[in-house]
């Protein structure tokens, strides 16, 4: 392999394009403005990676057929709840034998399907592997060192791509636990709303840690049902993803709670995935029988249906009991 396609001119699509390119790939994008095209392709994002100017090599076009003719790799990288649409449009496209990589972080809102679990059924001919882990995208356009993780359930299929990805600064490890890897991308963002909330409203340090940490009990117990092995929620794509999103307002869900919790105006903010996965979150939860309170309280302050002091008191006044994980 050594074409890679990416489809998305976004922060991240932009990033991993450079990635690749970086890693000595020849490398298409298909973005769907003319104008970020054209900027992608002369060496800078205006829109998404504003502070950022980066090499020329990417073959930006809008024409998603010709950005996919002749791609082995095709990394997929736009917004969770824009999935479905995009691989449909992709679908007659795509060349044979080419693995999809997903590369966003979120679960269908409507359907409450896996990101995987969508090109399963929109490109049922395809293979999946899922890219996640502790990376902000302007820190990897700059190429900072980060460190992510690619999984496929055919593990050689992971590592194949995990070893077309990598370079001197973007270290991709690779695992046969997709399941896991997606749901840590995916939750981790709802928690990371909940920290940045807690920190907006003014909780305190203490209950920021308390908060981060329970949460990501929730998360492990969330995954654990869903099949997905223990030490990946403890690996990059989990805990990594988790303490980076809730500790940084580089984060975009993060940032999006810190203004929820501030009570500052949220129409307009960047994308935060966290906002379309949590209601969803805790279905899947109620649906496995899990205990996910911190993840209820979040969609519940999201939905209008509790204020934030409401949520604290709550899930403070819980009762009690043995606390076996
Ligand atoms: N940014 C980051 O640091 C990281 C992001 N991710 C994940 O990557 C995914 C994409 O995020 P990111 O690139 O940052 O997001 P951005 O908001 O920066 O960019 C989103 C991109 O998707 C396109 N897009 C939006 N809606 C649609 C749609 N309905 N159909 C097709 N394309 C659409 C946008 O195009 P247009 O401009 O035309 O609207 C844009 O190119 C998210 O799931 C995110 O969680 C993962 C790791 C790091
Ligand atoms: O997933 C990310 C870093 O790993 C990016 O997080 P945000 O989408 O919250 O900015």
């Amino acid at each position: 392999m050594s074409r890679v396609c990416v489809l998305g001119g976004g922060a991240w699509g932009t990033a991993l394009a450079l990635t690749a390119l970086r890693a000595g790939r020849q490398v298409s994008l298909w973005a769907r403005e003319p104008q970020a095209a054209e900027a992608i392709a002369m060496g800078s994002n205006p829109r998404y990676l504003p502070d950022v100017a980066f090499e020329t090599g990417i073959k930006a076009t809008t024409d998603i057929a010709s950005a996919l003719a002749e791609a082995e790799a095709v990394l997929v990288v736009v917004p969770a709840q824009a999935l479905r649409d995009t691989l449909a449009s992709a679908g007659p496209h795509l060349p044979a034998g080419a693995p999809l990589v997903l590369c966003a972080k979120g679960i269908e809102s409507g359907t409450g399907r896996l990101l995987s679990e969508i090109a399963a059924e929109a490109c049922p001919g395809s293979s999946t592997a899922t890219l996640s882990g502790p990376s902000f995208a302007t820190d990897v356009a700059r190429a900072m060192p980060t460190a992510v993780v690619v999984a496929a359930k055919d593990e050689a299929l992971a590592a194949d791509l995990a070893a077309l990805l990598s370079t001197p600064t973007f270290r991709c490890y690779s695992t046969g636990d997709q399941t896991g890897v997606e749901i840590g991308g995916a939750l981790k963002n709802v928690l990371a709303i909940a920290a940045g909330a807690a920190q907006g409203a003014g909780l305190g340090a203490s209950a920021q840690a308390a908060l981060v940490t329970r949460g990501f009990v929730e998360l492990r117990r969330i995954g654990v049902a869903f099949g997905a092995q223990p030490e990946t929620l403890m690996g990059l794509s989990g805990l990594g993803d988790l303490v980076l999103t809730c500790a940084s307002a580089q984060s975009r869900n993060f940032a999006y709670g810190l203004a929820l919790g501030r009570g500052e105006p949220l129409a307009g903010r960047p994308l935060a995935e966290g906002v379309a996965t949590a209601g969803i979150a805790v279905r899947i939860a109620a649906e496995k029988g899990v205990d996910a309170p911190i993840i209820a309280a979040t969609a519940r302050i999201l939905a209008g249906k509790l204020t934030i002091s409401q949520a604290v008191e709550s899930l403070m006044s819980r009762p009690l009991k043995a606390e076996a994980d």
